[in-house]
This record gives C-alpha cells, sequence and structure tokens, in this order.
C-alpha cells in the first residue's frame, strides 16, 4: 500500500437523502440545509468551546502512545494471548479496531495473518463464553488489561477478580502483577486502588471522556498495540479529520452534513439509523456505533413542563449478508429509517470467480469477477433500489480499510454525535438513565449502601411474577 493511499481521505455521499434523487416525495432539499445553518453554527460554537475530550485525543497522546508502546516492547516477547476485560464502551472500540484491522484469516503462505498475540474480549459475564475462554488460554502467557473508568463496573471487576485467581493459581502469587494492566482514572476507582496495591501499569482515561468516546484513548489504544496496529495511523487519521471538521459550514463538513441530514430525518419520524457495512472487517465498527448513538442521543428532558424522550434507534446490518435477512423490511416496512451504508472501495484481499459451466446462464455471468466487485455491485444495487423505493439512505466511501481511514471514521461518527447532541438539546455525554438498573444489581448482590435498592427490587419481583405463565 502506497503511504497516498494510507491517507487517503474517507468521503461522505448524501445524494440519496434529497428529495432529487429519491422517488416519490421523500428527503430533503437544499433549503432544508440552508435554514438549518444558523443552528449549525451555534452548535459548532458550543462544540468548539467545550472542546469534548475526545476532541483532543488525535493531538494530545505522544507520551501516552510512547508509554503503551514501551510497554509492549517489554511484555510483548511472553505473551500469546491479550485479553480485555472491560464492557460497552471499555470493549467495543477493542473489538472494532481489531475486527478491522487484524481480521483473521491466512495470507498466501498459508500463515495465520490473525493478531498476534491473539486478542479476546468477552463483554459480557456470561459464565458458559468465559470459561470456556479461561480454560483454552496458556495463562502463564497471557496478559489481561482490566478497562473501567468508573473502576466499579460489576461485570468488569468479577471478571478481574476471577481471571486474578486462576492467574495465581497458574504462575504464583509473586508473579500476578505480570498479567495485568490497568486502564481506569487516574483519580478515583477500585480498579485504580487494586492497581497501586498490585503494582500493576497503569493507563489513565482522560476524566472528560466517555467510554463510547474512548477508543482513541488507552482503551482502544493498548490493545490494539499488542496487536500491531499502527496506532499513531488511526490517531493520524482522527486528526485530519477534526481538521477537516473544523470548517463550520456544514457543505464542507462531513461530520456536521451527516449529524444534520440525521437530526433532520429524526425529525420527520425516521426514529432510526441503520449503519450497514459492506465490509466485514467493519461489522464491529457498526456494534460500537451502536452504544455510540443510542447512549448518547436517547435521553429524557423537561421542556415547559414536558417530558421529550429523544433518540434514534441504532441498527447494526451487514451487507451483503442483510439483504437476505433485513432489506424486505427497509424496502417495504414503515419508513422510519435512515440507512448509513460504508462502502470500501478497494478491499483487502480479493477473490476472483472462476467462469464453469458455460451452457447455465444462471451461474456462468459469474465467472471472471470477484468477490470484491460482486459485494460493491450488490451494495450500489441495495443502494438504488432504496433510493426508489424513496428510502433515505446515504454512503460513506473508504478508499480502503485502514488505520487511516478507521480513525477517519471513528472521529466522524463521534463529533456529529456531539452536533446533534447540541441540535436536540440534550447532553450527549452522560447517561443517567443506566444507573437505576445498576442499583438494582448492586442491591440484590449485597452491595453495602443498596439495601434500599434489594427491597424494592424484592418487592417489585414479587407483583410482577404473578403474571409469569
Ligand atoms: O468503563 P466503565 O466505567 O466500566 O463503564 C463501562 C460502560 O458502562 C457504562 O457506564 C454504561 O453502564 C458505559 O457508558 C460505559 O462504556
Amino acid at each position: 500500500m502506497s503511504s497516498e493511499d494510507s491517507h487517503s481521505a474517507i468521503e461522505l455521499d448524501v445524494s440519496n437523502m434529497f428529495r432529487e434523487n429519491l422517488q416519490g416525495d421523500y428527503g430533503f432539499n437544499t433549503d432544508d440545509i440552508e435554514e438549518k445553518k444558523a443552528a449549525v453554527s451555534d452548535a459548532h460554537s458550543c462544540i468548539e468551546r467545550e472542546q469534548p475530550g475526545f476532541m483532543k485525543l488525535p493531538f494530545e497522546q505522544d507520551q501516552v502512545v510512547d508509554d503503551i508502546k514501551d510497554l509492549r516492547d517489554a511484555m510483548i516477547k511472553e505473551v500469546d494471548n491479550f485479553v480485555v476485560l472491560g464492557i460497552g464502551g471499555s470493549a467495543l472500540g477493542n473489538i472494532a479496531v481489531q475486527t478491522a484491522l487484524n481480521p483473521p484469516y491466512y495470507n498466501e503462505n498459508c500463515e495465520f495473518r490473525g493478531a498476534s498475540p491473539r486478542l479476546y474480549v468477552p463483554d459480557n459475564v456470561d459464565p458458559v463464553r468465559f470459561a470456556s475462554l479461561l480454560d483454552n488460554l496458556n495463562l502463564s502467557r497471557t496478559i489481561f488489561n482490566v478497562i473501567s473508568k468508573s473502576g466499579t463496573t460489576a461485570e468488569t471487576m468479577s471478571l478481574y477478580l476471577i481471571a486474578r485467581d486462576r492467574v495465581a493459581q497458574e504462575v504464583g502469587e509473586e508473579k500476578v502483577q505480570d498479567h495485568f494492566i490497568a486502564t481506569t482514572s487516574s483519580s478515583s476507582g477500585y480498579l485504580l486502588k487494586i492497581a497501586e496495591r498490585e503494582g500493576f501499569p497503569e493507563f489513565y482515561i482522560p476524566e472528560d471522556v466517555g467510554g463510547r468516546f474512548s477508543v482513541l484513548s488507552p482503551v482502544g489504544l493498548v490493545s490494539s498495540a499488542f496487536c500491531g496496529v499502527d496506532i499513531e495511523g488511526l490517531l493520524a487519521g482522527a486528526a485530519d479529520m477534526a481538521r477537516r471538521c473544523q470548517e463550520e459550514d456544514v457543505w464542507n463538513n462531513p461530520a456536521y452534513m451527516h449529524g444534520l441530514l440525521h437530526y433532520l430525518a429524526y425529525q420527520q419520524g425516521k426514529d432510526i439509523s441503520v449503519m450497514m457495512p459492506y465490509s466485514h472487517q467493519l461489522k464491529d465498527v457498526a456494534d460500537w456505533y451502536r452504544q455510540l448513538w443510542a447512549e448518547s442521543l436517547g435521553k429524557a428532558e423537561t421542556r415547559e413542563g414536558q417530558q421529550i424522550n429523544a433518540g434514534q434507534t441504532p441498527v447494526k446490518a451487514l451487507g451483503a449478508t442483510d439483504q437476505h435477512s433485513q432489506l424486505q423490511l427497509y424496502m417495504e416496512g414503515p419508513r422510519d429509517k435512515v440507512v448509513n451504508f460504508i462502502e470500501v472501495a478497494e478491499h483487502d484481499r480479493d477473490v476472483e470467480i472462476p467462469g464453469f459451466y458455460d451452457d447455465l446462464d444462471g451461474v456462468n455471468y459469474l465467472g471472471g469477477s470477484s468477490l470484491g466487485e460482486l459485494l460493491n455491485i450488490e451494495k450500489r444495487a441495495t443502494e438504488m433500489a432504496l433510493s426508489q423505493r424513496g428510502r433515505l439512505n446515504c454512503t460513506i466511501k473508504m478508499p480502503e480499510v485502514n488505520p487511516h481511514t478507521l480513525g477517519q471514521l471513528f472521529y466522524m461518527l463521534e463529533l456529529e454525535t456531539a452536533l446533534v447532541g447540541e441540535l436536540l438539546d440534550i447532553n450527549a455525554f452522560n447517561q443517567p438513565g443506566v444507573e437505576l438498573g445498576k442499583n438494582y444489581t448492586y442491591g440484590v448482590m449485597g452491595r453495602e449502601g443498596y439495601e434500599d435498592k434489594k427491597e424494592e427490587f424484592e418487592q417489585q419481583s414479587r407483583s410482577e411474577s404473578k403474571y409469569t405463565i
């Protein structure tokens, strides 16, 4: 890959959000955009003034990058497996980067071209999955990065307690500290206390960077660096997108244009945003986007005495797989969606389709093309079919999947989330709605200070159970 290729810019094609390209009376015209320019401008000033933490990550981490690489170089010889113990924003970015940049496939010499060390991110407390993982890893050659900004998340801390116990049994108490890294807040939380007590290497998540905006902080960078990803490339891509997006004019700012069109679509009842990459490598970016969009924009606010429940529901899909599963709904179901395609011009590898069966018309036309070509043609065909039914869709075009383009994509989606938060007049950076469920869990699990939640839970459970059939 030439360095020029690796630095190509991703593009946003929003043609099919506009009435002139859609059949029927659907979509927007340029006046709709012009009318909102002042609101975008106000939102831009606000974002620039407040500088949410994720905006600084591409520019202010030289020392962090050096520290990560130093630790990796010191530990890497002893490591076959790298396990991330985290959940939500402390896991999904790790998975997205890994699937995108270390697809597990064999190279031309039949060598496994997955990451080395191999990355595992359970992102859950499912006992079957975690037990099988621990049983199958050589723990003496495994590093665990325990990631929790709050340092209290029950799922993460439970996995850590189990892993610590198993590692101690395998390598002995005195060597436990060689197998753990802690990534957490620098100022508070139980994980920080544990890391200090145990002598684990520590990386810090800036206070103003929430989990879903943290993929380009040590949360995502440590596992990426250990697994051979060019983390400077990721950050450089994000920095390039940040520079492009300093432009206040929405016509020149892909994050603002994408965000504004989603906002306008939402105002017209498009309550669902489908993220549908036509690249298996990007399928977990769609998963990461789901948390970003849902947790940032799904908010309850009271305005002038009225309760408002805001937020577009993000749905992940995958081309071409979901053409054979979801597309029927997207074509003919409720007009409540914006479909976001991600198209990759040059796939990392391609496979030619051989020509056989000259006499069988329904099969022989495939010969001589390639899987990459088929995938991209299917994307364009789906895009056209949706547009012909007046279904709003747009395309993020990636020249190829590499650290630089992935960094751009992450940053663009994060910034547009911040913009839509401003346009909706909600706080895109908190998540108060997740606390109640957590507090019931703490209560029932016996955490001190949550006794009232246990009581409430037990009372409520009794009355609910009479409707169980
Ligand atoms: O990094 P932490 O504090 O363990 O949080 C994990 C995840 O849990 C949440 O707080 C939601 O419960 C997310 O916002 C976050 O990404």
